[in-house]
């Protein structure tokens, strides 16, 4: 039989079971939910199942217009939805983040191969699944129930989505109020249901750690504790008076909350007893109004009280994510105070750094400092795509340039970045034809997409990064050296993590912010400081994030640190955390008496001394 007829026969098979599942002379296999959407599909929504064609999709502008009020949390949860998808591109997941009215906004695609299909089908930003247009499918069925969901293949309600399997998270914002969802598709046939029921639980996790993440970000300036639940932990924020200000969606399931009792300044010990010292950054028993337990919970105390520079009432100053990516290390924030020097002089940037040190984020911060920030980041790896498509994708096409094309045509990602930023990762690893083509657009400001009769002016500021020497390249020969000199108009060195002075700062608040109900036992601590971590920032928070996971009764120990011995060869700074390490733990070993640990490593006290100050060693003294 043809594939078409095929295809409509079992378009008709499925329209048949629809109707009997709607007028339930059937049910369908998986899930009760499922048939309940189905009904309310053709009853309430008069859907047709056999409807054919692409979701609605906005034009540009109009995605503009309709993520400006969800911008700043796109910003803040970019990290969050980018290791998702790291973490989901092997199995062929793509990840969206959609608004409440299931328009995405944002899209990660997985590697080529699967890429082309969420492109045909425009699964992609701009697209809109709401349940009363496209019918039961993951984000807009999600969206309705507002409860995670997964729509497997011909659980979607029209039959042009068979192929595809949806798993989504809704996302809640610091209020409890529905801000929209977290999707993940795939179109693997050798993905079993199970398979997607542990992709989606992996998306729900990172969902709630996205909305932890949005709800200390608009509470930085109150006392916010983390309250446990059966159903996972709440977040409580409060002000200086112990006044209730704000309560996430589950401390309000938890303690009954309400917006009306969260308005009227309740108190807190109405609900929750906490005891914790004035500045308190600290794991605390906690107990109900009642005096019964409720179990150990979190306590951070306000940014202010960290930083006392920001004041509670102080204007947001656009700096402060770079500020706060520098920390303390000298060199980054030198780096910061010349790039605030710069203003918004349209610079270009080169990153450079190993995997892993925060390339991706430091460059959205600069985007986020400048005047550019109303307008598109626009990010493309040029590592990851064969040449031929960072081509098209760069700088477009017209529509039938190429066998293959898309029939509209594709404006290209510096048009899209056009009066934006556009960040090019792993820029070192870019051919040199598209070198040529790139120098070009640097200096004319101007793009010819491929096939195009006429130039399109463009106006972007280019942040590249790379691990590349590409100085040294340029002299070899294998990196045009006068694009080298346009890229970088500044460059930035991002340490790695194993030469960072503020390490030890850096591993405290990632435990904070991965591991919010665990405290670090001094071994850990001990091998988290001295660890060379060859995957930088990425491979804490991974390590992290496991440990909070498989850490018993809130202690995170050794044995809950996955830090494989780091096989690269040893440098300089591999032998000073080698040092460090050995340090550490004859301090820990002689209950930090400095000088019985100098007698068991054999080495004088005022050696000691100066090897402590000179590795930055913490001592209890
Ligand atoms: N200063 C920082 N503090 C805390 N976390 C950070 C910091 N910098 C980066 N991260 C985290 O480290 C992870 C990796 O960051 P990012 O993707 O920006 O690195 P990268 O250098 O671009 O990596 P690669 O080049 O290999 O893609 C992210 O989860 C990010 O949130």
């Amino acid at each position: 039989m043809e594939t078409s007829a095929m295809a409509s026969l079992s378009a008709s098979n499925h329209v048949a079971r629809v109707l009997s599942v709607a007028n339930h002379v059937a049910d369908v296999d998986a899930e009760s939910r499922i048939a309940t959407s189905w009904r309310r599909c053709l009853i309430s929504h008069k859907l047709d199942p056999a409807r054919q064609g692409p979701p609605q999709t906005l034009t540009e502008a109009e995605v503009r217009h309709v993520a400006e009020p969800m911008e700043e949390t796109i910003g803040l949860l970019t990290p969050e939805l980018d290791d998702l998808a790291r973490v989901l591109r092997d199995a062929g997941y793509c990840v969206n983040l959609a608004d409440a009215n299931a328009t995405m906004l944002f899209s990660r695609l997985p590697g080529e191969a699967d890429a082309r299909m969420f492109m045909d089908w425009k699964i992609y930003t701009g697209s809109n699944f709401a349940e009363t247009f496209e019918g039961t499918n993951g984000l807009g069925t999600c969206l309705a129930e507002q409860k995670p969901i997964l729509v497997h293949r011909d659980e979607h309600f029209r039959a042009q989505w068979h192929m595809f399997s949806c798993a989504v998270a809704p996302l809640f914002d610091q209020a409890g109020r529905l801000a929209g969802a977290v999707n993940i598709t795939s179109c693997r046939e050798d993905l079993e249901r199970a398979a997607h029921q542990l992709a989606l639980a992996v998306t729900m996790e990172a969902t709630r750690r996205m909305e932890g993440a949005i709800f200390r970000d608009h509470f930085r300036n109150t006392w916010i504790a983390t309250v446990p639940g059966d159903g996972g932990s709440g977040l409580l924020a409060y002000d200086d008076d112990r006044r209730i200000v704000g309560a996430c969606r589950s401390a309000r399931a938890l303690l009954g909350l309400t917006d009306g009792l969260i308005a009227s300044g309740i108190d807190l010990s109405r609900y929750v007893k906490i005891d914790h010292s004035r500045h308190a950054d600290e794991i605390v028993e906690l107990r109900r109004a009642d005096g019964r337990p409720l179990g150990q919970g979190h306590v951070a105390p306000p940014l202010r009280a960290k930083c006392s520079t920001l004041r509670r009432d102080a204007p947001v100053d656009r700096f402060d994510a770079l500020h706060r990516l520098a920390g303390n290390d000298p060199g980054l924030v030198k780096s910061v105070k010349r790039l605030r020097s710069i203003g918004d002089h349209n610079l270009p940037v080169l990153l450079h750094g190993e995997t892993g040190v925060g390339k991706d984020v430091f460059a959205r911060a600069i985007h986020a400092a400048s005047n550019r920030a109303r307008n598109n980041y626009v990010a493309l790896n040029c590592a990851a795509m064969p040449e031929s498509l960072i081509d098209a994708e760069l700088f477009g096409y017209e529509a039938g340039a190429f066998t293959g094309a898309r029939r509209d045509g594709s404006k290209g990602l510096i048009v899209q970045a056009d009066g934006g930023t556009l960040f090019l990762d792993e820029i070192g690893d870019m051919p040199i034809a598209l070198q040529t083509r790139l120098l070009r657009v640097l200096e004319n400001r101007e793009v010819w997409p491929l096939g195009a009769l006429k130039p399109v002016p463009v106006d972007i500021r280019l942040i590249s990064a790379t691990h590349r020497d590409l100085g040294r390249m340029a002299e070899e020969g294998t990196f045009r050296a006068d694009l080298y000199f346009r890229l970088r108009g500044m460059e930035v060195r991002l340490p790695a993590l194993r030469e960072r002075t503020d390490r030890d700062d850096i591993i405290r608040q990632i435990a904070r912010e991965e591991a919010p109900n665990c405290r670090l036992s001094p071994e850990a601590w001990s091998l988290l400081s001295a660890y060379p971590y060859p995957g930088n920032m990425r491979q804490l928070r991974h390590v992290l994030r496991l440990a909070g996971c498989t850490a018993e009764d809130g202690v995170i120990t050794d044995a809950d640190l996955d830090l494989p011995p780091f096989g690269g060869r040893a440098t300089q700074t591999d032998l000073e955390a080698a040092e460090r390490a050995t340090i550490i733990e004859a301090l820990r070993k002689n209950g930090g008496r400095v000088t019985e640990a100098a007698r068991a490593l054999k080495l004088s006290r005022a050696t000691l001394y100066r090897k402590i100050k000179q590795l930055k060693i913490e001592t209890a003294q």
